[in-house]
């Protein structure tokens, strides 16, 4: 199996702060995520801005979208996007519509899986659409409500499906390596960076942990 890669989700709401974090963790992570509140907030100028400072990082840009797949989409992968997500929930079409325009900019779609029901249903379908990477997703609302992806992650990764496995929802440098182990291919981390203080030590001890699995 490839090494799996780290992502960093970008969650704040201040385009320089963004950028400064990013720049902070650069050395340890392959993947930036640009959050959904951060994109909401920042819009497709910040994707423009990560990607001419970091030629060499992947970009992840979390739409979350819901409905109107390729046509919310599809500015986004033009900015420079490498990944772009799409919500499990949206339905076949939607997803559909991500995938159409991520082929068409040689990129990438992610289904996210936050809050689907039949999130092993969602997958395969998923997978059958074409989608190159399904993330096992515990959001921060229900993060607070005591809910982890752990038990989601090994019901996926137990599927063998043709797609990558991204997983978030609030792992740190204590849970990194099991999810490692149960089969991710993707690790989000955001919470356990950004809050660190000091976000680039953090980050150095997910790369180590994650190298080390
Ligand atoms: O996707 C996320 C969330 O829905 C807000 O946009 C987070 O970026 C993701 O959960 C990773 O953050 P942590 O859970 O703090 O590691």
């Amino acid at each position: 199996m490839a090494k799996p890669l780290i992502q960093m989700a970008l969650d704040s709401l201040d385009f320089d702060a963004t950028v400064g974090l990013a720049t902070q963790v650069a050395p340890y992570v392959d993947i930036f995520e640009i959050g959904t509140p951060c994109i909401k907030h920042n819009g497709v100028n910040l994707v423009r801005e990560l990607r001419s400072r970091f030629p060499d990082k992947l970009i992840l840009v979390d739409l979350k979208t819901m409905d109107a797949g390729e046509y919310e989409a599809t500015p986004f992968y033009a900015a420079g996007a490498d990944i772009c997500t799409v919500l499990g929930v949206s339905g076949l079409a939607t997803i559909a519509g991500v995938v159409k325009a991520a082929n068409a900019h040689g990129a990438e779609a992610q289904i996210d899986l936050i809050n689907v029901d039949d999130k092993i249903g969602c997958a395969k379908a998923s997978a059958d659409l074409g989608a190159q990477i399904v993330g096992v997703h515990t959001g921060l609302d229900a993060q607070a409500a005591g809910h982890t992806p752990f038990a989601d992650l090994s019901d996926i990764a137990r599927l063998g499906l043709p797609v990558r496995i991204s997983v978030a929802g609030g792992i740190k440098q204590s849970t990194v390596q099991d999810v490692v182990q149960a089969g991710a291919n993707i690790i989000v981390v955001g919470a356990a960076i950004y809050g660190a203080p000091s976000p680039a030590e953090a980050a150095r001890e997910i790369r180590e942990l994650v190298d080390a699995a």
